[in-house]
């Protein structure tokens, strides 16, 4: 076994199921360790942002290991935005970055790729990883190697790993897998007696599930959760899609200003609302009608447990889910009365002009016809239009809010599961990304993509109408499918994209792109509420 095979089956033993890269000569020697040792599929895309999204998807749709492998330097540092949106919304993401040799670091010469010294890329990832190591010593290489991969689990967060290219065929002993983290079980049973304690005095108890639920896998315990303690749950924005899949007393989205005001008012009214894995972050809070009193919350995150002016430090969530099942019994909850959410349904095909919602009521009807697809939303109104789409599973950074991620994690989630996903993407966001769907005759990947082509950065345009470079021209995407081994169709009403998506669901081993061509000004009910919802707090709050 050598440092690259060691790696590659640690990775394997920690969960990736593929390795997504773009190679470069500091790193063609892993690359071909990769191919040849053929541990783990690898797929490359063309451009590093790409490689970036599409190992995040991998490891949010799967709930393992995201890979992602790169060359020194202009490799690396072009995914720095990607890394940034997992270490953001906690994605547990591995960066392999190709490095110069040992004799290259000593020869006195400048290195092609090298910024300002060759460790400042390793002080730039070090800002946008939970941890970091330069695998330079093949005697160390095993206990650092499980060192990173296991921070990388525990925490839910990106980890950086620099492999010089002369290390990558050194004979090296195999990577052991480090037990979870230990936690105190006194300070779990305090902590569970305590949070029980106070859902059994309130009123109004609330449960809002967060990513984190996600991340650690935990979401059938959260549901059983709920049903034991009779606790209504909501998700929050960036947890929008979870439980989908599972048994629970489902509410739907907490969107404040912006969504169902019967789920906003038993959000900002509950008197015990139990955050399990949510970050307390703008998107996800703040658009609230009414500042939810923190005080009275219970907010399980990032390993500790925070209630009132109580902190229980190095409490895994999952451990603090087990420590209420076991005697969460004793509670019974009467939920307030709470409707679930209604979404969307019933396109009519006429020649209407499109506005988003119709692609949200295609969508769902489409579901309702052929089960549920998972969705990938980018960044944009789109991303707005998906959250009226029924409960489904949804990739989207949400939060850290970046544009591009689309198309190319719609590609990694396809690799990684096999399922077919429909990717939501703005003109805009398809401009920077979009282009990756040239990728997929190689792996016969065929997503249904569609395009919201307003020839707008439509969103910047509701913040700052007078501005005219918002304008973009119209770039006929659908036209550019073919020559990309795709099927394109431009769509203009609303019979046309019913027409277009039927028959795009026929189409396999090719990816379907449908251009719906939606007039500027035009946007999604939520989106319409969302900027209502701001103006309406700023002008409240004199901002
Ligand atoms: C990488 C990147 N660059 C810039 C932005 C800022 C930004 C938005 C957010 C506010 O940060 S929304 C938006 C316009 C999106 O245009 P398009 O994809 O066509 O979607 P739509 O027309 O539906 O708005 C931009 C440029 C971003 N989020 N991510
Ligand atoms: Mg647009």
């Amino acid at each position: 076994m050598n440092l690259s095979t060691a790696l590659l089956h640690a990775l394997k033993d920690h969960g990736a199921r593929a390795v997504f890269g773009l190679p470069g000569d500091f790193v063609l020697p892993f690359f071909k360790q990769l191919e040849d040792s053929a541990i783990l599929p690898l797929y490359t895309l063309s451009h590093e942002p790409g490689v970036g999204f599409a190992a995040d998807a991998s490891a949010r749709f799967s709930h393992g290991l995201g890979v992602a492998a790169v060359t020194y330097g202009a490799g690396a540092l072009n995914m720095v935005n990607a890394v940034a949106a997992s270490y953001a919304e906690k994605v547990p993401m591995v960066v392999i970055s190709g490095a110069p040799g040992a004799n290259e670091r000593r020869n006195g010469f400048l290195l092609h790729h090298q910024t300002r010294s060759l460790d400042s890329q390793m002080a730039m990832f070090r800002e946008i990883t939970c941890d970091q190591v330069v695998l330079d010593d093949p005697a160390r290489a095993p206990e650092q190697i499980a060192r990173v991969l296991g921070n990388c689990l525990a925490q839910s967060r990106p980890v950086y790993i620099e492999l010089p290219r002369d290390m990558v065929a050194a004979p090296c002993a195999p990577v052991p897998k480090l037990p979870a983290p230990s936690w105190d079980p006194e300070a779990l049973q305090a902590c569970v007696t305590e949070l029980l304690a106070r859902l059994a005095t309130a009123e109004r108890p609330m449960l809002l599930a967060g990513i984190e639920i996600r991340r650690f896998g935990i979401e059938e315990k959260v549901a059983k959760l709920a049903r034991l303690l009779h606790l209504p749950v909501t998700t929050s924005i960036m947890g929008r899609g979870l439980l989908a899949n599972a048994e629970a007393p489902l509410l739907g989205t907490y969107l404040g200003v912006a969504g169902d005001p019967q789920i906003t008012h038993a959000v900002e009214g509950s008197d015990a609302l139990l955050m399990l894995g949510v970050i307390v972050s703008d998107t996800n809070f703040g658009v609230s009608e009414k500042t939810i009193d923190m005080r009275k919350a219970i907010l399980a995150l990032d390993g500790q447990v925070e209630m009132g002016h109580h902190i229980y430090p190095n409490i895994p969530l999952e451990a603090l889910v087990d420590g209420l099942l076991e005697r969460g019994h004793s509670i019974a909850c009467t939920p307030p009365p709470c409707r679930r959410a209604e979404y969307p349904y019933g396109l009519v095909a006429d020649s209407a002009p499109l506005a988003p919602m119709d692609i949200a009521r295609a969508v769902n009807d489409l579901m309702k016809q052929r089960g549920s697809f998972p969705i990938v939303s980018d960044i944009g109104d789109c991303f707005f239009t998906a959250l009226d789409i029924e409960h489904t599973d949804l990739l989207a950074p949400g939060y850290y809010a970046t544009m591009g991620y689309g198309v190319p994690a719609g590609l990694g989630l396809q690799a990684d599961s096999g399922q077919r996903p429909i990717i939501l993407v703005g003109d805009g966001a398809f401009q920077m990304t979009g282009w990756e769907l040239g990728n997929c005759q190689r792996y016969g990947w065929d997503p249904i993509v569609i395009v919201f082509n307003n020839c707008s950065w439509e969103m910047l345009r509701t913040f700052q109408p007078e501005s005219s470079f918002n304008n973009l021209s119209d770039w006929h995407f659908a036209d550019m499918a073919k020559p990309m081994g795709g099927e394109g169709y431009r769509v203009s009403t609303r019979a046309e994209l019913l027409a277009a998506l039927d028959h795009a669901v026929e189409m396999r081993g090719r990816f379907q792109l449908i251009e719906a061509m939606i007039p500027r000004g035009v946007l999604s009910d939520t989106l319409n509420r969302f900027v209502a919802g701001v103006r309406r707090l700023q002008a409240g709050s004199g901002a």
